[in-house]
């Protein structure tokens, strides 16, 4: 996938709204490959709506949206899986891990649809985030910021042309958000990848090629 295309796309809880100062609803908005995108958005104004309609997971919007030349409305279950196991991975806000698993079995579960990383390539990132300490400790035992580490690593255990964050590091500090922005940068550069990153607050740290109001 080269690129997903917003053409005059707008939630439909929103279409009574008169005041719409959005950069993205009801606009053309193009994400190219290979792009960095920072979504800015305050609360309430549609971002894990739009995270949603990007997955799959939800069609309640007018206009369109395009991965290339194909419209996602009405697609089939086949095209979505793979889309997600092959061309798009998403962290979620919510992260979306099982917390009666260890994070290294978190992982795995994605990591085991494609065998995309070796062993020792996921036990280097799980160094590289300083959280190697943590691999068999069950998820519902860590910290939020821990368990946003083990899903950014779950969300690069794939193979995608664009990846989406929804708030990837709302409890990091500032140097777990830069070693975060590196990993993700150079894991994104090797598959000339697409980075779409919403935020209502602290941005990861990333030299944005564009940065939009939602
Ligand atoms: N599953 C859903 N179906 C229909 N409308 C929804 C759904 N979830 C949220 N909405 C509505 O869409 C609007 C935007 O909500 P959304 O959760 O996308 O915003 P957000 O920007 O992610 O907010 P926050 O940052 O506070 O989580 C809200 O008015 C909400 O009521």
């Amino acid at each position: 996938m080269e690129k997903i295309f917003l053409n005059n796309t707008l939630p439909d809880i929103f279409s009574s709204e008169t005041d719409l100062r959005s950069e993205i609803w009801k606009h053309n908005v193009s994400f190219e490959r290979g792009g960095r995108y920072l979504i800015e958005a305050s609360s309430g104004t549609g971002k894990s709506s739009l995270c949603s309609y990007l997955y799959g997971y939800r069609a309640d919007y007018s206009g369109d949206i395009l991965f290339d030349n194909q419209k996602i409305r009405d697609q089939k279950v086949s095209f979505w899986d793979t889309i997600r196991s092959r061309h798009l991975s998403l962290l979620f806000q919510e992260l979306c891990l099982f917390p009666e698993l260890t994070a290294l079995e978190n992982v795995l579960l994605k990591n085991n649809l494609t065998n995309y990383k070796s062993a020792a390539a996921i036990d280097d990132m799980f160094d590289q985030l300083d959280i190697a300490g943590k691999k068999n400790t069950l998820v519902g035992k860590m910290s939020w910021g821990q368990q946003q580490r083990v899903a950014l690593i779950r969300s690069l255990c794939q193979p995608f042309d664009f990846i989406i964050l929804d708030e990837p590091i709302s409890h990091l500090d500032d140097e777990n958000a830069r070693k975060m922005a590196e990993l993700l940068l150079h894991e994104s550069e090797e598959q000339n990848a697409g980075i779409i990153v919403t935020s209502i607050g602290k941005h990861l740290p990333l030299d944005y090629s564009k940065v939009l109001l939602l």
